[in-house]
């Protein structure tokens, strides 16, 4: 038996519970009767605690050198891999993910902290010609300021690593407000910022509810910016408080993710895709594979095989290394996905395997949901069309390649995208032609990499994009930089120079 954590905020380098005191509960999804943590439940003067923190770090945190700054990104790199293991098994323990996918998540973290603190000795910036005779110009990134990462359950590491990293590199201090259901690993990672050293106020974190710390962390009028992981909805509500309160606002939202199988495919290669694109992570990645677009004259055989394939799949507790799917994260993502099946049936979609809440033994004390394949769906129903975040997926046949492109298009996401395909022609059209942020040919629609650019089209977001260098453009401004050393007035497009 394990004990459970108790979790505290963290502000200007000191452990503090929420000044009324209040607390919450993380509890175990494989096994609802075990306590993980409790964490406090904080409020708006914790909020104003934390900005006020951060924003008198910013003063010095924005002039350390850049190369000093990656130094204590570099120092969380080896923490992680120093606590790599305990982190993993808390996660797994936390959020349900099998404990090898959780062990992934940690070093998306360690990927993460090792190529942005060398960007620590990049972040360049251009130098270009002046119009004028003795003049140079160039462009500097300037950090924006204090900056909110409002983040979800689902990467409990690498999401919160994928914006505080690269924040921090460009000079910003931030205040984390991470999922509640996943208060024990952001207690744990910022631990390890602590640990790294990072100067008072310049790492932040504030446990509590969305609708209370997260909302007064985007209203805040000293926020200068705002990343956002997680749904819709939500992601709507933080777009339009930033738009009225003139914050900057990075959003990464939902995704309806395709993976096309075309006749001339390796269908065991595109079969492994499709278990780990649809199942992975109980189906819980905004990349999941939640549509499977298959073409007909290999339909029938691929569909045999990847129901033969789901029915091996072992669902437990993540923490069990034998398990292939963990339980969802909590009660409402299980009503959530439930209340999809019963749209599915409305819809007069075929369950080819699973459909139901699974409940046998122990599994009666988690939030299990079986691996579920529907079939006869058209791309107009509600399951081809609206995220369902769990381990459903919709099976669509296809005629021909163009249209599986038209309807893996037809939808209001655009974050991932998979074709598999021998054919070197359709592998390049499929590339220019899928209207996604990520294409992967002849690979599952997950598994990113933190040093490509991450983010959608159309509703996915908001056009800005996470890791890589792009993310460096989220938490940077440009700033021009003329200098004259003619020793008199030059005026560039006026004078006849
Ligand atoms: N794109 C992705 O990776 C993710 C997508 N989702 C989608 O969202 C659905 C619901 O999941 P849920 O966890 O409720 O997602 P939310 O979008 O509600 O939560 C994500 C984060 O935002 C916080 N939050 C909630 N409300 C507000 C608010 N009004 N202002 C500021 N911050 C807020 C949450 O805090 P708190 O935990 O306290 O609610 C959490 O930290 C899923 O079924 C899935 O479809 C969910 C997670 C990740
Ligand atoms: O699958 C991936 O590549 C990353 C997924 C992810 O970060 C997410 O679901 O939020």
């Amino acid at each position: 038996m394990t004990t459970s954590k108790t979790c505290l905020n963290y502000i200007n380098g000191q452990w503090l519970p929420a000044k009324s005191g209040a607390t919450l509960e993380s509890r175990n999804p494989a096994d609802w009767r075990q306590l993980v943590a409790t964490f406090p439940r904080s409020e708006a003067a914790d909020v104003d605690a934390a900005v006020e923190a951060a924003r008198n770090a910013y003063c010095k945190w924005r002039l350390v050198p850049a190369p000093s700054r990656a130094g204590y990104i570099y120092r969380v790199a080896e923490l992680l891999i120093q606590h790599k293991e305990e982190l993993a098994q808390l996660m797994s323990r936390e959020m349900g993910k099998p404990i090898a996918e959780a062990r992934g998540d940690v070093q998306e973290g360690i990927d993460c902290a090792l190529y942005y603190a060398g960007e620590g000795r990049r972040l360049f910036g251009q130098t270009t010609p002046s119009e004028m005779p003795n003049k140079f110009a160039m462009t500097v990134r300037i950090p924006i300021g204090v900056c909110a990462l409002i983040t979800p359950w689902n990467f409990p590491v690498a999401i919160p690593c994928w914006k505080a990293l690269p924040a921090l590199v460009c000079g910003n201090t931030i205040i984390l407000k991470p999922a509640g259901d996943t208060s024990a690993c952001a207690s744990f990672l910022i631990q390890i910022f602590h640990d790294a050293g990072f100067p008072e106020g310049v790492v932040n974190l504030v446990h509590g509810f969305g609708s209370e710390v997260g909302k007064a962390l985007t209203e805040h009028p000293d926020i200068d910016l705002v990343s956002f992981t997680g749904s819709s909805q939500t992601g709507a509500e933080i777009g339009a408080t930033c738009g009225r309160t003139h914050k900057r606002v990075c959003l990464e939202l939902g995704g309806k993710n395709a993976q096309i199988v075309m006749d001339d495919a390796d269908l065991e290669l595109a079969l492994e895709g499709a278990v780990w694109g649809a199942f992975g992570t109980t189906g819980q990645r905004c990349t999941a594979t939640s549509r499977l677009l298959l073409h007909r004259d290999i339909k029938d055989k691929f569909t045999s095989m990847f129901v033969e394939r789901t029915a091996k799949l072992r669902l437990g507790a993540g923490i069990d290394p034998n398990t292939n799917v963990g339980p969802l994260v909590n009660v409402a993502q299980l009503q959530r996905v439930s209340g999809y099946l019963e749209v599915a049936h409305f819809e007069k979609a075929k369950v080819l395997i699973g459909g139901k809440i699974a409940n046998m033994g122990d599994l009666k004390y988690g939030f299990f949901f079986e691996p579920t394949i529907l079939d006869n769906v058209t791309p107009d129903m509600r399951v081809a069309r609206e995220e369902i975040f769990g381990p459903v997926v919709s099976l669509i046949e296809v005629n021909s390649f163009e249209e599986a492109i038209k309807i893996l298009n037809d939808t209001p996401y655009g974050l991932s995208s998979s074709i598999y395909t021998r054919d070197v022609n359709r592998a390049f059209q499929a590339m220019r032609d899928i209207e996604a942020g990520i294409t992967y040919i002849n690979g599952p629609t997950i598994g990113a990499e933190v040093h490509l650019p991450f983010g959608g089209v159309k509703q996915t977001g908001n056009g800005h994009r996470e890791a890589g260098t792009a993310a460096l453009d989220v938490f940077s401004e440009w700033k021009s930089v003329y200098v004259d050393f003619s020793g008199r007035l030059q005026r560039a497009q006026i004078d006849n120079h």
